[in-house]
């Protein structure tokens, strides 16, 4: 059996994992379905946006001259939905009905919405009279290229892409995104005394939770969750799983449970030659196991505490997951906030808290810890950070969060 003689900072442990992550060869998707992916390479417009001059409302375009004198009446000459081709010439004293998003004709300079005419939509399309001026030439007309020119950055690399930056690359003309697939999962929970959640428990078992909470966590980081499973505390109930893992395609396994100084630490016990077991400073979580298969997935052993394999999952995997993607990104989004109570420091761990964080005052967001376990796990809306310190700290002081 490996001994644990040392201790580590979460910076080496984390440091271990990212130098094992290849990242995935980016891949082409369709822009409808590449929400929730990470962008590869810079996305630059590959039209003008508008394309052409075109109205920004419903109205008449006309020619600043004639319009400088109002009431001004007005022969109207063309008729102009959205998607025309039509270009009107447009001599003095004309104008074209247009409407929002059509073409304004290269004659017109101008166009006055509806509003600000005699009779509005009803009158008709032979006339109109004009009744306010337009406040100058190019009034209520969006130029080509005014919001995006052709080849500009629209959206850059290694950022996930959200509903509205793949918005902005389709205006941009652009129907297909080089991205990095899903990552694929296999969460593997250990220990002989696990039970599916809801089935009939005897004394000295527990509801199976881990693998719920941890291919849950995995899911919301965008990752595809490819086998879920438990093995009990003998024989080579991990091996088998590395092997099932790997049939079903994962790049990463995760294993809770067995990893810390016990007589049936599954994990630690058969996987020794796959996995370093390491000792990390840190509260919870301190037993820690990494390693790689020689076909290159990533296996993690996190501690079975349900706290513990959270925190785990947030310090280790998840940024191990954004770095598999491509994510330029491997934190959390992170505010500092007051804590509302005091808190006992430990001076040579470094402590992650599960907090409630109430935003009621955005001027001063504060975070106050949740009841012990997995009841106050379910109740925490983020992980405050408390470093290794001497001193206790006192309602007032100022902690990092790190938001869910
Ligand atoms: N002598 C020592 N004992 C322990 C040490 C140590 O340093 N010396 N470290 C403690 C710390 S810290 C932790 S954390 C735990 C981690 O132990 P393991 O990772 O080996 O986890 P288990 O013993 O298998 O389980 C711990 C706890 O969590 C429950 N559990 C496990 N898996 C699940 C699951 N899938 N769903 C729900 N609950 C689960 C399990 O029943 C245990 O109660 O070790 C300390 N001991
Ligand atoms: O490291 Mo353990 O996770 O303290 O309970």
């Amino acid at each position: 059996m490996q001994r644990i003689d040392r201790v580590i900072d979460v910076a080496e442990h984390l440091g271990t994992v990212l130098a094992q992550v290849v990242p995935f060869a980016p891949e082409s998707r369709a822009v409808a379905s590449a929400r929730g992916r990470v962008l590869r390479h810079p996305v630059h417009a590959d039209v003008d946006v508008p394309g052409f001059d075109c109205s920004a409302m419903d109205g008449f375009a006309v020619r600043d001259a004639d319009v400088a004198v109002v009431p001004a009446t007005l022969r109207v000459i063309a008729d102009l939905p959205a998607g025309t081709e039509l270009d009107p010439r447009m001599d003095a004293g004309q104008a074209a009905r247009i409407m929002t998003g059509a073409p304004v004709p290269s004659d017109a300079t101008t166009v006055v919405p509806f509003e600000d005419t005699a009779r509005g939509l009803a009158g008709g399309l032979d006339a109109v009279t004009i009744v306010a001026a337009p406040r100058g030439p190019g009034a209520h007309v969006r130029r080509r290229g005014s919001d995006v020119r052709k080849g500009a950055l629209v959206v850059d690399a290694a950022v996930r892409l959200t509903a509205a930056r793949l918005g902005a690359i389709a205006a941009a003309g652009v129907g297909t995104v080089s991205v990095s697939r899903a990552p694929r999962v296999a969460v593997v929970s250990t220990g002989s005394e696990l039970q599916p959640a809801g089935d009939a428990l005897r004394r000295g078992q527990i509801p199976e939770s881990n693998s719920v909470l941890l291919a849950g966590l995995a899911e919301e980081a965008g990752a595809e969750v490819v086998l879920r499973t438990s093995v009990g505390d003998e024989g080579e109930g991990p091996r088998h799983a590395i092997a099932a893992a790997e049939a079903a395609g994962a790049d990463v396994v995760v294993f809770s449970g067995g990893v810390s100084a016990g007589a049936y630490e599954v994990v630690k016990n058969t996987l020794g030659d796959l996995m370093r077991f390491e000792s990390v400073r840190m509260q919870p979580g301190k037993p820690q196991g990494f390693g790689r298969t020689p076909g290159g997935i990533l296996l993690f052993g996190l501690p079975g505490n349900p706290v513990s394999a959270a925190v785990s999952f947030e310090l280790f995997v998840r940024p191990a997951l954004r770095a598999l993607e491509g994510d330029a990104d491997l934190g959390g989004e992170a505010v500092r906030v007051a804590l509302t109570v005091g808190r006992r420091a430990r001076p040579e761990r470094v402590q992650y808290v599960p907090v409630r964080v109430d935003r009621s005052d955005p001027a001063r967001w504060t975070a106050t810890p949740t009841a012990h376990g997995t009841r106050g796990l379910g109740d925490a809306e983020g992980l405050a950070v408390i470093p290794p310190r001497a001193h206790d700290l006192v309602a007032g002081d100022l902690v990092t969060v790190t938001l869910w």
